[in-house]
């Protein structure tokens, strides 16, 4: 149950997941939060998908509700999580993201594969879960959600001037925040949106020319030039000049590799490469006040090349938010801990500034495993 607003409540021991747009497996964090505050972080998991898990997955992507290969692949998605969530003790809320199959959210709406109610029976734990669709229905993008937890980042961090994190996965978001403001909802707090695509689209060229998974450290982007042409095709498309709030599909670019079929492999690499540093920049045009540094989590800051190409057009430090003693690897599953505890004691998880919904609100559902209060 909810207790009355205004009053302090304890910190409670929250796990959160995330099965991400690159399909590599799943995250799981715990991190002690009160909603509000991050208190500590705990102990961390990953379960990788193996082959056949991420061909399953892979094959649904795009898919609805009981489209082919929808089922299967969501059995994947809760054997994978129910496997490494029940490594977890001493934990009184799950937060579960889910994996993302399809995003339209002014279409047919946004679809997170995963059953909290069962995975709260098989793990005997409240599980909040769903966290996009009432974003969404509330005329909300459904993403970004991490918005709410870097706020929180930023204070538990000690930052005072404005800064942004930036994640770097398949698809890269952005969150420019102001940690002078009281909450993630104030005016002027937060404003978040996707940049575009981040790797995804240089994991397909590398699995199309080279059968790997990924360009590993940019070294072949390294190799290459960006070829301007391209660069200037990509960055007419529309999703740019679009005010933010905004959040992509994670193929809503797949063609992007068309612009680049005649190029080089190293050079479509560095393009592609080049495409995704560009995304980021026009990105931060929108900052209400140029930021004090740029925090940069998930698989892309380990790319020299795409974080080089930010860092010379920018003004302030481009750096991995290992540098402000955070986890690069893990700050979106222990996002969606933090969310979890939020939703169970009613608190908002999005708002105008960070998905564009028209007021405040708490998405997710929570299913309980075993009666409690959070
Ligand atoms: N050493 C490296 N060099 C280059 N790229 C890397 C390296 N390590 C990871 N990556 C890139 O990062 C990707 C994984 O990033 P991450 O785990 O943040 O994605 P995700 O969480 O699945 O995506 P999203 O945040 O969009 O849901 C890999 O697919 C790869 O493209
Ligand atoms: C619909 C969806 O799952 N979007 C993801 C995806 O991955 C990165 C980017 O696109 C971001 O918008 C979001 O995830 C992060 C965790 C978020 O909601 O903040």
């Amino acid at each position: 149950m909810l207790k009355p607003k205004g009053k302090p409540q304890a910190p409670v021991r929250a796990l959160g997941t995330m099965s991400g747009t690159s399909l590599d497996g799943v995250d799981v964090a715990v991190v002690e939060s009160d909603g509000e505050r991050i208190f500590g972080f705990g102990e961390t998991a990953y379960r990788e998908y193996t082959n056949e898990e991420r061909e399953v997955l892979r094959r649904a992507l795009g898919r609805w509700p009981g489209e082919p290969g929808v089922a299967e692949a969501a059995e994947v998605v809760q054997r994978a999580h129910t496997e490494v969530m029940s490594r977890f003790r001493d934990v009184e809320i799950a937060g579960f993201h889910g994996q993302t199959l399809a995003h339209e959210p002014r279409g047919r709406g946004t679809h997170q594969l995963g059953d909290g109610a069962a995975l709260a029976r098989a793990l005997g734990l409240p599980v909040v879960w769903d966290f996009r669709s009432a974003d969404v229905r509330f005329g909300g993008e459904g993403a970004p959600l991490a918005p709410f937890f870097h706020f929180a980042c930023a204070k538990w961090i000690g930052a005072r001037e404005p800064l942004c994190f930036l994640n770097l996965g398949g698809v890269g978001n952005l969150t420019y925040v102001d940690p002078s403001q009281p909450a993630p909802e104030s005016e002027g707090a937060l404003l978040a949106f996707d940049t575009g695509p981040a790797n995804a689209p240089i994991n397909d060229l590398m699995q199309e020319r080279r059968g790997e998974a990924c360009d590993r450290d940019g070294a072949l982007a390294a190799k290459g030039d960006v070829v301007e042409g391209a660069l200037e095709l990509f960055l007419d498309d529309p999703f740019f000049s679009r005010m933010p709030p905004k959040s992509l599909d994670r193929n809503a670019f797949a063609e992007m590799v068309g612009l680049v079929r005649e190029l080089s492999d190293a050079d479509a690499a560095a393009t592609l490469t080049g495409m995704s540093a560009a995304a980021v920049l026009r990105g931060m045009e929108h900052c209400p006040k140029p930021p004090e540094r740029v925090l940069v989590t998930g698989g892309g800051r380990k790319n020299p090349v795409l974080m080089e190409m930010m860092a010379v057009a920018l003004d302030c430090p481009v750096v991995p938010v290992e540098e402000a003693g955070l986890d690069g690897d893990m700050l979106e599953a222990q996002a969606f801990a933090h969310l979890a505890v939020r939703v169970a004691r009613g608190m908002a998880t999005s708002c105008p500034s960070t998905t564009g919904v028209r007021g405040a609100i708490g998405g997710g559902e929570i299913s309980r495993g075993v009666a409690g209060q959070v």
